[in-house]
Formats: C-alpha cells, sequence, structure tokens
C-alpha cells in the first residue's frame, strides 16, 4: 500500500473515531480545529488521488448522532454539513464564486447575502401541521434522524402552536437547540458536587440533554432554540431573510443579529463586529453563517453529497486574549497549599469576564517563565476554566524580573515546606494560620458538608475575627445576641446561621467525618471510613493496620486519620460537637442494607441503561462493598455495560480480557 493510500485510511478510521465520541458520545477528545484540519488534509488527498476517493468516506458524509433509544424517522429533505472555514479570504472568494456561478456581472454589488450567527448547539427539525408542533427530530446521519420530540416539548421558547397567520398547512423548521451559558454553568456546578464528568462545553451538554431518556429532567435543564431555516411548498416569500422574519411573527425565536448584505466589504465587516459582539451573547457560537438570500438562486447553486453550495461557515478561531499580568497572589486554602493566581487586568473571553487565572503550582509558573507586568495569553476554548497558555514575551518590559515563588506564608510568616514528591509548597502552621483556620470553617459549612445556610466565605471571615467562632464546634455555641451584635449581619440571617446550625445536628455520620477536613478525607473516602467503623468511638481507637484493613482505605489517608486525632485540640473539638448533638454514628438502617458481594472489585460503568439510572447504579456498587472507577484497566474486574457504550472502550476491555455484563446480570448477580 502507498504512503499516501495509507494516510488516506488512516485519517478516515480517525474521523470515524473521533465523529462517534462528539455526535454520540458528546464527548470529544480533540478540538474542533484539529478535527476540521484532519478533514481538510483528507479532502486535499483524495482531490489529488481520485483513485482511492469512496463514497463512504467522512468526507462524503454528515457525522451521525443516531442513538438506540429513539425511534427514527426519514428527514423529507436531508439535513446536511455546512462547508467551513477558518479564514475571511475565503470567504470572500465563496462569495465571488457564487456571484460568478449565478452569471452576477454588476460588478461591486454582489446577488444578496444573508449573514447569521452560527449557534453552536445541536441541529433540530420541526415539521408543523395546521399550526401544531408535531415531530422533532435530530439530523442523525442527514438521512433520517432520532425523534426527540417529548423532550423537544419542553423547551419553553418552542412553540408548539403558532401565534399570528400565514403560515403553510405544513412545513419544516430548522434550528439549533442550545444550552446558555448560564443554564450550562448551573448544570456543570451540578454535576461537580454529584462527582459525575463535567460537560466540556454548552454544546455537548445541550445535544446530551437532547438525547435523555427522561423528559421531566430534560425540561428542568433549561434548553432554548434559535431557528435558521424555513422548508415547505408554499413558502410566504421568495427569499431566506423575509421567511425568517415571517416565523419570527408565528413565534420562533430567530436571531435579530441576521443581516442582508449586499458586498463583500459589508461580508468582512460583519465577521470583525460578530466576531466582538457575540462575545456577550447569552448562549455560545461557534461562528457565522453566510447564505445566499434568494431562493432561486439557492436552488441553482445547488448542492454537494454533504453540504450546500448556496452556504458557508465561517468559524472563529479557539477564543483567546492577551492581557497584562497586575500581579501573582499567593492564596493559601484549607489544608495549608500555598496556589499562585494570576490577577489580570480584566479580560472579555467567551462570554465572562476574566481577572484571575489559576497558576497551580510553582513548576507551572517556572514552565510559562512568567516575569512581573508580562502580557500573557488566556484560553478558554473548549474549557470551562481559563488557562494561561503563554507568555507575549515581546512585549516584556526590559527590567521586570521573573516571578518568585514565596517561601514564607503570605499569610502567617511561617517557612513553608514542599511536599515530597509533589510540586506543591505548604504552609506547616495549621492550627494557628488565619486562612487555613477560617477555611476549615468554610468547608465545615459547605451544602456537601454539614450544610448550614446563612454563612458564606464572607461571614465564615466575619465570624473567625469577631472571636466568635474560632473552630467549628464554636458554632453550636452561638447565641442570637451575638450574632445580631456583628454589623454586617441582621437579625434575619442570625436567625438563619441558627437554624442551619440545629438542623446540622441531623446531618449523618459520614458527612459529619467529611466535615472536619482531615487531610486525603474527601466525601468518598469519609463514607468508606464512616460506613467502615460506624462511630466515632470506634474511629478513635482505631490503629494505623485497623484503617488500612478498610477496603479502600490506604496508609496515606490511614495516617492521616491517626495524625488529626492525635491531636489534643481536635479530640477536644470532636467532643464538643458530641456534646452538641452532632450525629456521632450511622444510623442502623445505613449500616443494614449493605452487603460485600462485590467486595474487592473495581467497576466501571459505561453507556446508557433503562432499568436504573447510572447514580444508583454507583450507588449500588458502594453498598455491596464494590469500587466505582471512570477508566478501564488491567485492575478493572467488570465493565457495566448499557446502550451505546464507546466502540474505543469496548474494544479495550476486550483486549484486556475485562468481562462486559449488561445491567440485568448485574442486578442478578447483587440478588436485585
Ligand atoms: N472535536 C471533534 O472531535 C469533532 C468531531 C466531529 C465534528 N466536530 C466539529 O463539528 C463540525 C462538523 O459538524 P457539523 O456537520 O454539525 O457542522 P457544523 O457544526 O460545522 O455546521 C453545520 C451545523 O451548523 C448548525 N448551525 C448553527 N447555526 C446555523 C445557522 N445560522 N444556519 C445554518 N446552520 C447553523 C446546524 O446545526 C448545522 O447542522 C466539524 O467541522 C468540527 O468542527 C468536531
Ligand atoms: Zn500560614
Amino acid at each position: 500500500m502507498s504512503s499516501v493510500e495509507q494516510r488516506i485510511y488512516e485519517l478516515r478510521e480517525q474521523l470515524d473515531r473521533h465523529n462517534h465520541a462528539y455526535y454520540v458520545n458528546n464527548a470529544p477528545e480533540i478540538s474542533d480545529y484539529e478535527y476540521d484540519m484532519l478533514m481538510k488534509e483528507l479532502e486535499k488527498l483524495e482531490t489529488e488521488n481520485p483513485e482511492f476517493d469512496d463514497p463512504l468516506s467522512p468526507t462524503h458524509r454528515v457525522g451521525s448522532d443516531i442513538t438506540k433509544g429513539f425511534e427514527q424517522v426519514v428527514h423529507q429533505h436531508p439535513m446536511l454539513s455546512l462547508g467551513n472555514t477558518y479564514s475571511v479570504e475565503e470567504v470572500d472568494d465563496w462569495v465571488r464564486r457564487c456571484n460568478d456561478l449565478l452569471g452576477n456581472s454588476s460588478g461591486l454589488k454582489s446577488v444578496p447575502i444573508v449573514g447569521e450567527m452560527k449557534f453552536d448547539g445541536t441541529s433540530i427539525s420541526l415539521i408543523y401541521e395546521k399550526g401544531r408542533l408535531v415531530r422533532a427530530v435530530t439530523r442523525g446521519d442527514g438521512e433520517k434522524g432520532d425523534d426527540v420530540t417529548e423532550n423537544v416539548k419542553t423547551i419553553r421558547s418552542i412553540p408548539l402552536k403558532l401565534r399570528g397567520e400565514g403560515y403553510p398547512d405544513k412545513f419544516e423548521i430548522r434550528g439549533e437547540i442550545v444550552l446558555p451559558w448560564k443554564a450550562f454553568d448551573r448544570l456543570n456546578e451540578e454535576r461537580a458536587f454529584n462527582e459525575e464528568p463535567l460537560f466540556a462545553n454548552p454544546r455537548n451538554a445541550a445535544a446530551g440533554t437532547l438525547k435523555m431518556q427522561n423528559s421531566s429532567i430534560v425540561s428542568r435543564r433549561g434548553l432554548d432554540a434559535y431557528f435558521y431555516y424555513l422548508i415547505s411548498d408554499q413558502l410566504p416569500c421568495d427569499n431566506h431573510y423575509d421567511n425568517m422574519l415571517r416565523a419570527k411573527e408565528w413565534g420562533f425565536k430567530v436571531s435579530s443579529l441576521m443581516t442582508l448584505m449586499n458586498s463583500i466589504e459589508e461580508v468582512d465587516e460583519f465577521i470583525r463586529r460578530l466576531d466582538i459582539e457575540r462575545k456577550e451573547l447569552p448562549v455560545a457560537t461557534d461562528g457565522l453563517v453566510f447564505k445566499v438570500n434568494n431562493l432561486r438562486q439557492q436552488l441553482n447553486l445547488g448542492y454537494t453529497s454533504k453540504s450546500p453550495r448556496w452556504a458557508i461557515a465561517y468559524k472563529f478561531a479557539a477564543e483567546r486574549a492577551l492581557t497584562r499580568l497586575r500581579f501573582v497572589s499567593f492564596e493559601v486554602g484549607r489544608m495549608g497549599i500555598v496556589t499562585p493566581v494570576a490577577n489580570l487586568e480584566p479580560v472579555l473571553l467567551s462570554g465572562t469576564i476574566v481577572k484571575r487565572a489559576s497558576l497551580h503550582n510553582e513548576d507551572i509558573v517556572k514552565t510559562l517563565g512568567i516575569h512581573e507586568h508580562d502580557m500573557l495569553y488566556v484560553e478558554k476554548g473548549g474549557e470551562i476554566i481559563p488557562k494561561i497558555t503563554g507568555v507575549d514575551t515581546a512585549a516584556r518590559e526590559n527590567d521586570a524580573a521573573p516571578v518568585r515563588f514565596v517561601t514564607l506564608c503570605p499569610d502567617c510568616g511561617t517557612a513553608l515546606i514542599r511536599i515530597p514528591g509533589e510540586a506543591a509548597w505548604q504552609c506547616p502552621n495549621k492550627y494557628g494560620c488565619r486562612p487555613q483556620l477560617i477555611g476549615r470553617l468554610e468547608h465545615f459549612v459547605g451544602r456537601h458538608a454539614m450544610d448550614i445556610e446563612g454563612v458564606g466565605e464572607e461571614n465564615a471571615a466575619l465570624l473567625y475575627d469577631a472571636g466568635l467562632v474560632k473552630d467549628i464546634a464554636d458554632f453550636y455555641t452561638l447565641k442570637a445576641s451575638d450574632l445580631e451584635a456583628l454589623e454586617r449581619v441582621g437579625p434575619r440571617t442570625a436567625q438563619r446561621i441558627l437554624e442551619g446550625v440545629e438542623a446540622s445536628k441531623s446531618v449523618p455520620f459520614d458527612r459529619v467525618v467529611y466535615s472536619l477536613s482531615i487531610p486525603f478525607v474527601g466525601e468518598t473516602v469519609a463514607r468508606k471510613l464512616a460506613r467502615g467503623v460506624g462511630d466515632i468511638d470506634t474511629l478513635l481507637a482505631m490503629s494505623r493496620e485497623e484503617l488500612v484493613a478498610i477496603d479502600d482505605i490506604g496508609p496515606k489517608i490511614a495516617d492521616a486519620v491517626i495524625e488529626y486525632f492525635c491531636v489534643h485540640s481536635n479530640r477536644t473539638i470532636v467532643e464538643r460537637l458530641r456534646e452538641a448533638g452532632v450525629q456521632m454514628e450511622m444510623p442502623e438502617e445505613d449500616k443494614s442494607g449493605h452487603s460485600d458481594i462485590l467486595a474487592g472489585k473495581t467497576i466501571v460503568i459505561s453507556g446508557v441503561f433503562s432499568l436504573h439510572s447510572r447514580e444508583e447504579y454507583k450507588e449500588m456498587i458502594e453498598k455491596n462493598g464494590g469500587k466505582n472507577s471512570g477508566s478501564i484497566s488491567k485492575k478493572t474486574s467488570f465493565v457495566l455495560a448499557g446502550d451505546n457504550m464507546g466502540p474505543a472502550k469496548l474494544e479495550k476491555a476486550r483486549s484486556l480480557g475485562v468481562p462486559v455484563i449488561d445491567e440485568s446480570a448485574f442486578l442478578e448477580m447483587i440478588g436485585k
């Protein structure tokens, strides 16, 4: 096989794999830009070597989002993709080409072109009959898609019944289902809370949500939709722009940024303007779309097997901003770890203003080679948290000194120690360093811990500085009069804090263990510990060996637990919590209902399930003594697989000889 032929096969195989990760799993492994570059390379090779062309190549086909669990419906008109480019010149060339092909020779004036936002969500086709929504279908493979009508009906901005008049008896309207930034942030916060993998961007979240089996969850997620194309035998107007304005009158959301243009200059100006304005939009966009306005002209230009010739997408490069470093602050966390944070001149990035970005640790500061007042590149593309990706060294001031990591704790002045084998520096002054003490108070009242409402980040510091709460047990001696004496706490807040403190007395023991801020004891470990020991006295009395014997508790955690309870003040705190009425043992029913059927087993959950939710399966695994893991390795005991398990995962399980079982076999295994 020639090397060209080999490369062609390689690219097709890669692109097919990325299509599946992107459209079906909603978890892309590479950036859109990288994907588009692979696609362009394949297109070029196929054009230059037509003998290797193949109608099944990803260059000729629309990536498919078809998933199991939905009925499939054939599209009356195929749903295609769009040709795309990252270059303004290529957009200009496309306008010229359209004019040439349409025989427009008026020189300066172009045939009318409509410019629109390219909303970054997932495409949808809606069918209306007699003014009512009858069906909603995803793009699927372009020929047929998944019927998601029930889910789409929960989207409030989609009219179930049309307004106004003059709409065709039967028509199709196409648009993009999106998840606005706000809803996206909320969803990811919730997922972080539940320790579920975060969605990389709103597109994946929107696509994933639309394919959920439970419409009531879909309705809560806050999807929205914008529409951009109308198809019918009885369209009201002969051009795209006016048809969309009519659709708006019938109740569809059509972006007011849609613009009618008549020259290349206007097109270029539109690109310049929208690349800035889009950053203020409430939803994600990944580019612009240009369309020939006149429907007869659209028809004349026609289609390739994959996209219309009368439209082109201009894609924005990954969002990156250049901004000046004001200073690096060093922030001490509740465990004493010192994190360097870049404080920046405020800059707008993917819809939010970025002022700060974590530099994580000393090694990263060194690798980037950051100097004082450097101009830094900040990126957000696809990722949620802003990241410093580089330095514009040309813009560096001559006498700028490199940023040095502090050697003393910025708060208490204690000499920092570097944790062996890690890049982190730590302030060892656990019981006298203000941010560590306040951090532990904040952690204690947090939603995942004792959930004491009314004490936010600010109030924790306030209570500490006023001398009212020096350690976590002090919350239980707070009096209304103490709180009301504080300048910034009104009677309402005081009441809420006291009620929150009272309610926290029924928070279960495992969360109490988590609330103590024992190093390395996160939510999951706390649960294991609490269930493993049953009550606090057993925990206090345990030796290192006994602790290590508990499933998933390693020597590092065991040492941290023992060290924690060796400190006299910690023991006193525990006693005071007990006296206050905080839960110090697991409830009886929780001790039962558990088994060790899955003890020693590491299980990976993958795919979509129909009998129980993924969360429920995770819980069942834990209750029966098993361990959940996210990735398949030699240590995996088996994979609990639902529908649509990714082919890469399946292949990995096969190659490692890891058994794959389905949900009913699993339920039988645990005796359900
Ligand atoms: N990162 C990855 O692994 C990966 C894998 C597959 C695809 N992708 C990305 O997806 C792209 C291909 O996806 P695609 O075929 O859906 O194409 P696309 O998203 O580039 O463009 C076509 C889609 O744009 C949407 N759209 C939004 N606003 C529109 C408007 N105003 N008018 C018309 N359409 C509008 C429609 O849903 C339409 O289907 C690739 O170019 C790549 O960037 C990435
Ligand atoms: Zn300190």
